[in-house]
């Protein structure tokens, strides 16, 4: 799913008024039925609403929906902040709120008056949407502070108000709405996967408001949102006449003395993810460990023709001494096929920062932020850092698995696709090495590096997300989330 700048969507709104046909109060009309039917199916009647309107197209979706609650039968009172002038359909919806509801909205032009509200009030803001273009100062941010201090559920409507869609300011005292639920219309927007907006954005859910296809097809984008579509056809069917070797052979290069763990988890994610067959590449004294733990895997202390493999992943638990820095060099130097790079690996490169120009073009590599920064440098927001891993992965022709509550995949030609599954619990120990493991997993079998990057991080948080069926967000461990790989890959298949 493509995700679009708040300029792009107001000329997607204005093709689909032009093209679809349909005039532009009667798309503020279909949105807000959509609106209507959303808020209806999570609040009942018995739960007090207060609209808080703003002068802008935003503001005339709160009016609409305003009226349509009261209409359903809902308690409801609307406030309009009115300083200035209104647009047109927000005009319009002002007017039909009045011919049908005189007493139901309540118009303040200067200074916030607070509505009368109760504790189980449900506050809607639409104050301002996507067409906010600076902070909010004067009565709108005053009407900002009121909403924060209820305490009361806040559902924004389209974006939080104060929030810009996309890149925000880093000073967190700007007056924005700290909404429980935003609905966004059609499309998720790039401020809502960034962490340091969590608390502004809440829950969010996307409402469809039947924005015309074509204008989406044609209409590009560098960010997209990775939904189950887009991986549902990327996984391979099996033959019946396969057999081991159909799937590859991946070698997992991991842990040290004390890290047995971390192969034990990277090869037996690489195992469940369908490679044919895995061999580990450890110290002796991590050989009884890993076989004990996974028979199915095969050990070697000694590394003899990288060739025979379909898939090499490097880093888990390998530490960064001298010994592990010359294997990574080692292989870098003799492989001429993508690899997988993850964790120590990673810290090696960053203390030999021209290593990175030996990993071969088309390779994965999965920093969590840290590593990131220790790889390319501290960044100053998230956007700072997202901008420096499409850059980096089009300079090094790699893929960047840029790890976090929505991981982002960087790709050689400059697409950032950002991920939907997952969850807090699975920040655990051992997660990112079952990711690596996953990795290894699907390369081996032939998915192309693009396809291996974006299903291994889709099935890694799906399975986190079925496995939290069962766990708590803090009981949940890395080897839930493996036991949970085959439901993952069932539930893209049903
Ligand atoms: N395709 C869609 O997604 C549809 C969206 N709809 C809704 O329309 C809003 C966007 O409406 P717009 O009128 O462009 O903007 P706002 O209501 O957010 O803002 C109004 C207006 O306010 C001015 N402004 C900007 N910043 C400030 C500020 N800090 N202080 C004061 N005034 C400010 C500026 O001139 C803005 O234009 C979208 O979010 C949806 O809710 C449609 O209803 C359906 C189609
Ligand atoms: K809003």
């Amino acid at each position: 799913m493509k995700i679009f700048s708040t300029s792009q969507i107001k000329q997607l709104d204005q093709y689909t008024i032009e093209h679809e046909p349909i005039s532009s109060i009667d798309l503020m009309e279909r949105a807000t039925d959509k609106l209507f039917h959303q808020f209806i199916g999570r609040y009942s009647q018995l739960q007090p609403v207060c609209i808080i309107a703003g002068q802008g197209n935003n503001g005339g979706d709160a009016l609409a929906l305003g009226r349509k609650l009261l209409h359903a039968g809902y308690t409801a009172s609307v406030v309009l902040i009115n300083p200035t002038t209104l647009s047109p359909d927000c005009e319009t919806n002002k007017q039909r709120l009045l011919d049908e509801f005189p007493t139901a909205l309540n118009i303040l032009q200067q200074q916030f008056v607070a509505p009368a509200i109760s504790d189980d009030t449900v506050i809607i803001d639409g104050l301002f949407g996507s067409g906010l273009s600076r902070p909010l100062t004067g009565i709108f941010a005053e009407t900002v502070h009121w909403i924060n201090q209820t305490g009361c559920e806040v559902v924004a409507i389209d974006i939080p108000s104060g929030l810009q869609g996309e890149e925000n300011s880093t000073d967190n005292k700007l007056p924005i709405v700290k909404a429980t639920i935003t609905y966004t219309l059609q499309f998720p927007k790039l401020a809502f996967l960034l962490p340091e907006n969590a608390d502004f954005v809440g829950k969010w859910e996307i409402i469809d408001i039947g924005i015309h296809p074509k204008a989406i097809e044609q209409t590009t984008s560098d960010y997209s949102y990775l939904v189950e579509e887009d991986i549902r056809n990327q996984i391979k069917k099996r033959s019946k006449f396969s057999h081991k070797g159909s799937f590859g052979h991946a070698l997992i290069i991991a842990g040290n003395n004390g890290m047995a763990g971390a192969s034990v988890l990277t090869a037996k994610a690489a195992l469940r993810s369908g490679a044919g067959l895995v061999t580990v590449f450890g110290p002796e004294c991590n050989r009884i460990i890993v076989q004990t733990a996974i028979p199915e895997a095969i050990f070697k202390t000694t590394l003899t023709a990288t060739v025979n493999y379909n898939a090499i992943a490097i880093g888990p638990g390998i530490g960064t001494q001298a010994e592990s820095a010359e294997i990574l060099k080692d292989i870098l130097s003799q492989i001429n096929k993508s690899c997988i790079l993850d964790a120590d690996a990673l810290n090696i490169i960053s203390q030999q920062n021209d290593l990175l120009k030996l990993v071969p073009e088309g390779s994965i590599i999965t920093p969590h932020p840290k590593e990131f920064d220790r790889l390319f440098g501290i960044s100053d927001s998230t956007c700072q850092r997202i901008s420096k891993a499409q850059e980096n992965a089009k300079k090094y022709k790699i893929y960047i698995i840029l790890k976090g509550a929505h991981s982002l995949i960087a790709t050689p030609s400059g697409r950032l696709i950002f991920n939907s599954t997952g969850n807090p619990g699975m920040s655990t120990a051992g997660s990112g090495d079952v990711l690596t493991g996953i990795l290894a997993g699907l390369l081996a079998q032939g998915y192309s590096t693009e396809e291996t990057a974006t299903t291994s991080v889709f099935l890694h948080g799906r399975a986190g997300d079925i496995a939290l069926e069962r766990e708590s967000e803090e009981s949940l461990i890395a080897s839930d989330i493996i036991g949970c790989l085959g439901k993952a890959y069932k539930s893209l298949k049903e």
